[in-house]
This record gives C-alpha cells, structure tokens and sequence, in this order.
C-alpha cells in the first residue's frame, strides 16, 4: 500500500518538509533552538491527513494540539506494562492506564467521526480525493450491488469498519515516522561526522539548486545506510506488535500451536552480537558495501517493519517520508544542541513506540542557504 501514485505522494511529502524547513529557518533566524518533536509529529500528521483526508493542520491549530494530546496519551499507556497485552484477561482488574488509553481513544474516534461526516456530506461519485472518498465509493458500489449474501456489512465496508480502516492508519502511520526521524535527528546530534558524511554526499549528488528528490534515492546510499542503522539500532516497536497463531505451525525448532500468543524480541534480534560487530555502536557503515557505494543487509537478523503477511502496511511510504524528511532537513541545515546543554539521551522510554526524551535542537543553515533558498520540489 502507499507505493504506487508515488509521484503524487512525494508532492505531498516535498510540501510538508518545505513548511518544515521554514519553520527551522524562521526560529534559526530568531536564534531559537527548538523542541523538534511536536513540529515532526505535525510534519508526518500532515501527510497522513492529506492521504485520507485531503486536509492538513497548521502550526497551532486547535485540533492538532488535541490530536499530540491523545496520541501521546495512547503512546504511553498502550504497552505500558505489556502483561496486560501477554495476559488479555488482566484487563478485568482496575487499571488507571486502561482507564486513560479509553478516554484517548474515545476522543480519537470523536474527531475521526467529524471528518468522517464531513467527507459523507460533500461525497461524489465523480472525484477522489483521498483514501476516505475510495473507501466511501467502495461501500457505496458494495450497498448498490446488495444481494443477501453479499452485504457492505459482510465485506467490511461498515460505517464502523471505514472509521477504524482510517483510524488504523493514523495509528500505525504517525508515531512511528515521527519516532523514527526523532532517533535519527538525536543519533545525527551524537555522531556530528555522520551528518557531515550525509551532507557532503547531498552537495556532490544534489548540489544546492534544487531540493532532493525520490529519484535520488540510488545516488545517495550513505544517507539511506544511516535511516537503516536508526532503525536496526533503535527499533521503534521492539516488540513488534503481539500475534496469535491461527493453525498448529512451528518457528525453527519450536513448535507453536494454534491459538498461542507469540511475541517477536526485535531489539534482541537488532542486537545480537552473533549477528552484529559491536551491535550497540551506530554504525552506518555496516549498511554499504566494502567500496562505500551501495546499500546491503548484512544479515537476516534485520526486520525494522517485521515480516510475512502482518509485515507493515506502510513500509514504502515511510521510507520515502524518512529520506525526503532527513534529505531537505541536512541539505539546509546543521543539527546541534544549544551551547552549554547536554548530549540528548539515548536511552529511549518505552511505550507502544520507543521514543527519545524531549530536548531543544539548534537547526543552523548551512552556508549558502538564506531563507529564500527554501524552494519547493
Ligand atoms: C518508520 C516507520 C514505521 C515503522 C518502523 C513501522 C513498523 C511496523 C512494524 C514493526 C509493524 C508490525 C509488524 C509485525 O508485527 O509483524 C507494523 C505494522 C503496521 N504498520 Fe507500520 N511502521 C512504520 C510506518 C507505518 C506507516 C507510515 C503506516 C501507514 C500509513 C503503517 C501502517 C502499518 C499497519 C496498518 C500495520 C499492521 C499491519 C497488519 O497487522 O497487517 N506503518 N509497522
């Protein structure tokens, strides 16, 4: 999913990461140094929001403020304390971080339910617009070939079903990406040749005329080396997510039976030292080959977006978001923290995603990128 219309994706992506930049450079030119996660976490929401709803948030906007409020509300009590998620039947016993994740929820499902309306009001048949409009065009062509087997109800195509359909998508789509840049954005703060690596390779690939572009994707393997070494060294779902196997089946030696509840440890698979030279090192290196030139996965013991038939639905989008995102950001500007302040910490507070603590970042131009450089792709 999200890996055809590429083109018009990237367009969306390449919008957002110009609103992103001119937010960096204004607070550049003010000399403020900025908390990065509530303008990625807009950054990435802006995508998603314009893929289902054609709509997108600006900076202060009242419903995006409540929107960080119930996403972080979700981040930090759905894998919490992960008994509840190994043990289903816990959930019968009061819980406080239940009780919160609900509210959340329920907030969550009140705005989705708004744009839901507003969608069905100024429905066509004769434009799409978004994932919304081909959702609602599939139920009703589902409603108009009603027969009694065959009803929109049994193919999924229930108002219920459209709302948690898009509601996923906001939920696997947003944290995740946001996640991922925020690791990338602190390892890029800890390791400043890295960035200048990736920078010397925009300006000899890229250059400075123009902004990146997908295409550039193959001439630019150090940068991609790097997004894959954020996401080996800081998994953002360690667990990966929690499945059920639905027949008798086996994982190398083990037999699993049907029904049993199977929990994949990607951070101990990310790193084993039997798979990995010094796995806690970050290491873009690890991801080229001998030459320096092009992109391997040096083992099996890699999967940042799981595997099989649950693999992730929005893989290609996120790694055309991760690259677009990362290659305007450091083709513009240097990442640091203010003077005087501490190397932000690696150690990551666990939740539904693994996420970096909060800290101020100094995003400084780089020379030759005055403001009125900041062009669209
Ligand atoms: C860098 C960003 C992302 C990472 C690292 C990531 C990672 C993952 C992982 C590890 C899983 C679980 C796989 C498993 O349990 O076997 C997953 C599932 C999923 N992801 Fe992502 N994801 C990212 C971005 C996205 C985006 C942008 C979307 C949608 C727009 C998305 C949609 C989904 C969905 C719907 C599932 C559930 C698939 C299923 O159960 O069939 N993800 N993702």
């Amino acid at each position: 999913m999200f890996g055809e219309g590429s083109a018009s994706i990237e367009k969306i992506i390449c919008s957002e990461a110009q609103s992103l930049c001119s937010i960096l450079f204004e607070a550049a030119a003010v000399g403020l140094a900025l908390d990065l996660s509530p303008e990625l976490t807009r950054t990435v929401t802006n995508v998603i929001c314009c893929l289902c709803f054609n709509s997108s948030y600006r900076r202060g906007d009242p419903e995006f403020e409540a929107t960080l409020r119930y996403s972080q509300g979700i981040v930090d009590t759905v894998a919490k304390d992960s008994l509840v998620d190994i043990f289903p039947w816990l959930q019968i016993f009061p819980n406080a971080d239940l009780r919160l994740l609900k509210q959340c929820v329920s907030i969550r499902d009140s705005l989705l339910q708004k744009k839901y309306d507003e969608h069905k009001e100024d429905y066509s048949d004769h434009v799409q617009r978004d994932l919304m409009d081909a959702l609602l065009r599939a139920k009703r062509s589902a409603e108009n070939n009603n027969t009694a087997e065959i009803s929109a109800e049994s193919v999924g195509l229930s108002d219920d079903h459209l709302l948690m359909t898009v509601g996923d998508i906001f939920g696997a789509g947003v944290e995740t990406t946001t996640t991922v840049l925020k690791w990338a954005v602190t390892y890029l703060i800890h390791h400043p040749q890295v960035q200048r690596n990736i920078q010397e390779e925009l300006d000899s690939k890229v250059g400075r005329d123009r902004s990146p572009q997908l295409s550039d994707r193959g001439s630019l393997p150090y940068l991609e080396a790097t997004i894959r070494e954020v996401l080996r060294i800081r998994p953002v779902a360690p667990l990966l997510i929690p499945h059920v196997a639905l027949s008798d089946t086996s994982i190398g030696d083990f037999t699993v039976r049907k029904g049993t509840r199977v929990i994949i440890n990607l951070w101990s698979l990310h790193h084993d030292e039997k798979e990995w030279k010094n796995p806690e090192l970050f290491d873009p290196g690890r991801f080229l080959n001998i030459e320096g030139t092009g992109l391997v996965i040096p083992s099996p013991s890699y999967l940042p977006f799981g595997a099989g038939i649950r693999v992730c639905l929005g893989e290609a989008l996120a790694k055309m978001e991760l690259f677009l995102f990362l290659s305007w950001i450091l083709q513009r500007f240097t990442l640091s923290i203010p003077p005087g302040n501490s190397l932000p910490s690696l150690e990551g507070k666990f939740g539904v995603v693994f996420q970096p603590v909060k800290y101020k970042v100094n995003a400084t131009p780089r020379p030759g990128w005055e403001r009125n450089k900041c062009q669209a792709c």
